[in-house]
């Protein structure tokens, strides 16, 4: 018989590393007590290349600086008439070119349909090899409907719904969100790696 697989003990709540408000916002939610983290305000700088590799290498920088287990995220809008730009350049684009530049670079193709792509990553702490959860949701670039407190969600309207994100309830939007997705398969990883957190007033472990 196999020896029972012995808990990975972390030496204290995951640090969710991350400068953006708004994801907080909705990863508290999704996340609720089902992941003890707690929150930095941290601008990593990121790589260019693949979205995957980009969030992996966030993680180690993550994880070195705070010198623990941490959470990284990162979030594409991937436009497939542009073979998937521009991915994770988004927040440049759209902080240049603002919602109805991104409905123009789509001007000269018929096909509007994009993807919301976005990567958690989890190291164990500084060396180790981080853990990517990949989360995607399709749907199509329009011109801007909605409550515009939140990057291109007036612009990105999911596959199945009438409404953009921006316009949907956020308890809908979380529901069936890339970062939802994501955040999925990383509760399942948690409840599956049954992870024990060494707290301050439980050094005995
Ligand atoms: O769920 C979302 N809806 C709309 N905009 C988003 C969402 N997630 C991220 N963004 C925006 O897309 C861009 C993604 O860039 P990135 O993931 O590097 O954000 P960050 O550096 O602000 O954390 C940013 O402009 C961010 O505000
Ligand atoms: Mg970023």
């Amino acid at each position: 018989m196999a020896a029972a697989k012995a808990a990975v003990v972390l030496p204290r709540p995951v640090t969710f590393v991350t400068g953006n408000a708004k994801k907080l916002e909705e990863v508290k939610a999704i996340i609720g007590n089902s992941i003890p983290f707690k929150s930095l305000k941290l601008d990593l700088p990121e790589l260019q290349g693949e979205p995957e590799d980009i969030s992996k290498e966030k993680a180690r920088l993550a994880a070195l600086q705070v010198n623990g287990p941490v959470l990284v995220e990162d979030t594409c809008l991937c436009f497939n008439a542009l073979k998937g730009l521009p991915g994770p350049y988004i927040k440049w684009f759209l902080e240049k070119l603002g919602h109805e530049g991104l409905n123009n670079l789509l001007m000269a193709y018929e096909d509007k349909s994009a993807y919301a792509l976005c990567a958690f990553s989890f190291s164990h702490g500084p060396g180790a090899e981080p853990l990517t959860f990949l989360g995607k949701t399709p749907g199509k670039i329009v011109p801007a409907r909605g409550p515009t407190d939140f990057g291109w969600d007036p612009v990105f309207q999911p596959d199945g719904y009438e409404q953009t994100y921006a316009e949907m309830a956020k308890e809908e939007k979380n529901k069936i969100s890339h970062r939802y997705k994501s955040l999925a398969m990383l509760k399942s990883h948690f409840k599956e790696a049954g992870y024990v957190f060494k707290t301050a007033d439980d050094d005995t472990i």
